[in-house]
C-alpha cells in the first residue's frame, strides 16, 4: 500500500476524506484555495468543490450531486481498511443548499471569484468547474448548429458509388448505411467494437466523398495518439487503390492537426477564428478524445465541413475529463434526416434481420438523423475474443464464464498462481525484441514488442503494473543471465511515453523500443506508419521502461497476445469497461489471470462518468 498524501491544511470532513484516500491532497488544496479567494468557508460547499475537482481528475466532466457516494477509489491510493460508506457524507440536500448560497457558484450570491457552475436537471444537480461547463456548452452548440442543414449531395452519383463499393452485400448492411449517413449528413458517428469494419467503412466514406467532389476534396485524418494515427494512415493507404482514393493520404494526431504551438496568442493555430482547411475530417479512436480536445476540434471545423467520428463507445474513455463518444452515442439526437438517405439505402433500412446482420431497431433508425450508426457484425476471422468482449459489454456473467472455460484456442483463463505460460510469453517476447533491436531493425523490434503485453488494472500495489514489471524483469534476467537495469538505456528496452511532448512528437501512451543504430549508438524507435520515428534517448523527457502497463494506458493499441491480471473482486477499478478494453486489445489470444469471483465482479461493476452532454 502506498501512503495516502494528506493535505496539511485540511480539517474536518476534507481531512477525513483525504485520509481515507477518497480525495487527493491536490483536490483539498484546490478547494481550500478557491474557498480562501472566493470567501467560502462552509464545509459542505468546500467538500463538494473538492469532490468536483476529483471527479474531473477521474474522468467525469462534472460531479453528479445525487450520486456523490458512488465513488471509485484506486485500492493502491486508498488507506487500508477504509469503509467508504462509514465516511461522514453530508446529506444531499445540505450540499445543494450550501452550493446555492455559495459565492463560488455562478448563479449563487455574487462573489469575487465564481469558478463553479450548478446545473439543475430532472435527475438532480450537476456541479461543474466552469471551464468544463463552457466546453460542454460549446460542443452542444456546434453540434446542434451543424445539424440544422444537410450537405448538397449528387444523389445519382451517391447511389452508383454505394452500388460499386458495397457490391454484393446483402441487406441489411450497416456498413453501407454508415457510409450513406456520412455522405448525407454533416456529422456522422460510426461506432463499433473491434473488427466490425470501422476503418473499412471510413475508406468507403472517403471514396464516396471524393467521387462526389473530385480529387480536390481536402481530407484531414486524425487520431488522439501518434500510434492510432499511424494505424489509421496505414489502413486507409492499404485500401486506397481498391476504392480509388488518392495515394499518400496522411493521418496525424489531433494536436498536430489543430496546429499546437508553443508560442502564440492561442495554443492552437486553428480555432474558431481560423478554421481548419479541410472539407472532411475523420477522427479515429474517438473514445480517447477528451472533452477539451473535442471542444477545440468542433470550434476549429468549418461549419460546412463533414465530420466523421469513429470509435468504440464501450471502451474505457480518455484519461482526461470526458467520455464524449459514449455521450454522443447516448445523447438524445437533434436534427432531421436527410431525405436522400432513405432513397439510397432504403432496402437496408427496411430489411429484416439477416443471419449475419441485425436490422436497425426503431431507436437506432431514429438516431440516424443525428448521424449515429453502430456497426455490429464482426468481420475478423475467429470470433471468440469478439464474443467474449460482447458478453462482457452486455453484462452477461454466465456467458463470459462459459467462454473463458470453453477451452477455445483464442481464450485462456488461469489461476493467479499458474504463471508458466505467462512467464514464457514475457521471456520469449523480450528475446525476440532484443534480437531485432540488436540487429538495428527498428520495424521488426516494434513488431515483436506487440507479440505479447501484460496488462493490469492498477498501477501500484500487489496487483499493480509496477509489481508485475519487476517480476517480468526478474524472469527475463533469469532466462538470459543478465540483470536488466531500467535506470540506463539498453538494447531491446521497451518504452512507454507518460506525457505528451509536442516538440519531438511523442504522446502519452506511445510505446517504443531502444535499438542499436548499427554502430553501437542507441536510438529510441516509435511506430509511425511505414517509417518509425527515431529519437536520441537524451531527447526523451517522460518515458518509462514498460514490461507491464495499466489497461488505461493500453487504449488505442493492440497486441497478438494479451495477458490481463485481474485484481481482487473488491477493487472498485475492476469494471466492465476496464475488462472490455483489456480483452479488445488482443488480436489473437487473450489470457485472463484471476479467479471467477473477480471476473464476475468486474462484469457487474460499471464506471460512473458524469456529464451533462448525454442528457440532451
Ligand atoms: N464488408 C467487409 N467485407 C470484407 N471484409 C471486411 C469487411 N469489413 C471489414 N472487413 C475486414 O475485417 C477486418 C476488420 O476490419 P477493420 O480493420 O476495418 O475493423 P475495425 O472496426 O476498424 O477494427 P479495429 O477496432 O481493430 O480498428 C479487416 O481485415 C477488413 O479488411
Amino acid at each position: 500500500m502506498t501512503e495516502v498524501q494528506v493535505a496539511q491544511r485540511g480539517k474536518g470532513a476534507l481531512r477525513v476524506f483525504n485520509e481515507a484516500g477518497v480525495l487527493a491532497a491536490a483536490d483539498v488544496h484546490v478547494a481550500l484555495r478557491l474557498g480562501a479567494l472566493g470567501g467560502e468557508a462552509a464545509e459542505e460547499a468546500l467538500l463538494a468543490t473538492a469532490l468536483a475537482v476529483r471527479a474531473v481528475r477521474s474522468g467525469s466532466v462534472c460531479l453528479d450531486l445525487s450520486r456523490i457516494r458512488e465513488i471509485t477509489v484506486d485500492e493502491s491510493a486508498a488507506a487500508e481498511g477504509v469503509d467508504l460508506e462509514a465516511l461522514p457524507w453530508p446529506e444531499d440536500a445540505d450540499v445543494l443548499a450550501a452550493l446555492r448560497r455559495s459565492p463560488l457558484v455562478i448563479g449563487g450570491d455574487a462573489g469575487p471569484l465564481r469558478p463553479l457552475r450548478l446545473v439543475d436537471t430532472d435527475d438532480g444537480g450537476l456541479l461543474y468547474l466552469e471551464k468544463y461547463f463552457r466546453q460542454e456548452q460549446t460542443i452542444r452548440r456546434v453540434l446542434d448548429e451543424r445539424a440544422l442543414g444537410h450537405p448538397a449531395v449528387d444523389e445519382d452519383r451517391l447511389r452508383a458509388g454505394l452500388a460499386e463499393l458495397f457490391a454484393g452485400a446483402a441487406a441489411p448492411d450497416r456498413q453501407r448505411i454508415a457510409a450513406a449517413v456520412a455522405a448525407t449528413h454533416r456529422t456522422a458517428v460510426i461506432a463499433g467494437g473491434p473488427g466490425t469494419g470501422k476503418t473499412h467503412t471510413v475508406a468507403r466514406v472517403l471514396a464516396l466523398l471524393v467521387a462526389g467532389h473530385g480529387d480536390g476534396l481536402r481530407i484531414g485524418l486524425a487520431a488522439p495518439t501518434g500510434k492510432a494515427a499511424a494505424r489509421l494512415q496505414e489502413a486507409v493507404r492499404e485500401q486506397a487503390e481498391e476504392v480509388k482514393l488518392p495515394a499518400g493520404l496522411a493521418a496525424m494526431t489531433l494536436h498536430r492537426m489543430l496546429g499546437w504551438q508553443r508560442v502564440g496568442a492561442s495554443r492552437y493555430r486553428y480555432n474558431a477564428g481560423n478554421h481548419l482547411p479541410y472539407d472532411v475530417v475523420v477522427v479515429d479512436e474517438t473514445s480517447m478524445v477528451s472533452l477539451t480536445m473535442m471542444c477545440r476540434l468542433l470550434e476549429a471545423l468549418r461549419p460546412d465541413a463533414r465530420l466523421v467520428l469513429v470509435g468504440d463507445p464501450d471502451q474505457l474513455t480518455s484519461v482526461d475529463a470526458g467520455a464524449v463518444l459514449a455521450d454522443l452515442v447516448a445523447r438524445p439526437v437533434t436534427g432531421t434526416e436527410n431525405p436522400v438517405l432513405a432513397r439510397v439505402v432504403g432496402a437496408d433500412l427496411d430489411a429484416a434481420d439477416d443471419r449475419d446482420e441485425a436490422a436497425l431497431s426503431a431507436g437506432e433508425r431514429d438516431r440516424l438523423r443525428g448521424g449515429v450508426v453502430r456497426l455490429s457484425r464482426g468481420r475478423r476471422f475467429g470470433g471468440e475474443i469478439a464474443r467474449l468482449a460482447v458478453a462482457v459489454r452486455d453484462g452477461d456473467e454466465d456467458a463470459v464464464m462459459a467462454i473463458l472455460r470453453s477451452g477455445a484456442e483464442e481464450v485462456s483463463f488461469v489461476a493467479p498462481d499458474d504463471l508458466a505460460a505467462l512467464r514464457s510469453d514475457v521471456v520469449t517476447t523480450a528475446a525476440s525484441v532484443t534480437v531485432a533491436a540488436a540487429a538495428g531493425d527498428a520495424v521488426a523490434a516494434l513488431r515483436a514488442a506487440e507479440s505479447h503485453r501484460l496488462l493490469c488494472a492498477h498501477r501500484d500495489g500487489p496487483f499493480g503494473a509496477a509489481w508485475w514489471a519487476r517480476s517480468s524483469m526478474e524472469w527475463i534476467g533469469a532466462a538470459t543471465g543478465t540483470r536488466l537495469d531500467p535506470d540506463r538505456w539498453y538494447v531491446g528496452q521497451p518504452l512507454l511515453v507518460t506525457a505528451n511532448d509536442h516538440e519531438v512528437r511523442i504522446y502519452n501512451g506511445d510505446t517504443g523500443v531502444v535499438v542499436d543504430r548499427g554502430d553501437g549508438e542507441l536510438v529510441a524507435a516509435f511506430a509511425r506508419g511505414e517509417e518509425p520515428l527515431l529519437l536520441h534517448p537524451s531527447r526523451l523527457s517522460a518515458v518509462q521502461t514498460v514490461y507491464a502497463m495499466t489497461i488505461h494506458r493500453s487504449q488505442g493499441s493492440q497486441y497478438d497476445t494479451v495477458s490481463v491480471v485481474l485484481p481482487g473482486e473488491d477493487s472498485s477499478l475492476l469494471t466492465r469497461e476496464l475488462l472490455y478494453t483489456a480483452i479488445t486489445r488482443a488480436r489473437g489470444h487473450v489470457r485472463i489471470v484471476g479467479d471467477e469471483a473477480s471476473v464476475r465482479a468486474g462484469v457487474r461493476r460499471r464506471v460512473l462518468r458524469a456529464s451533462g452532454l448525454r442528457r440532451g
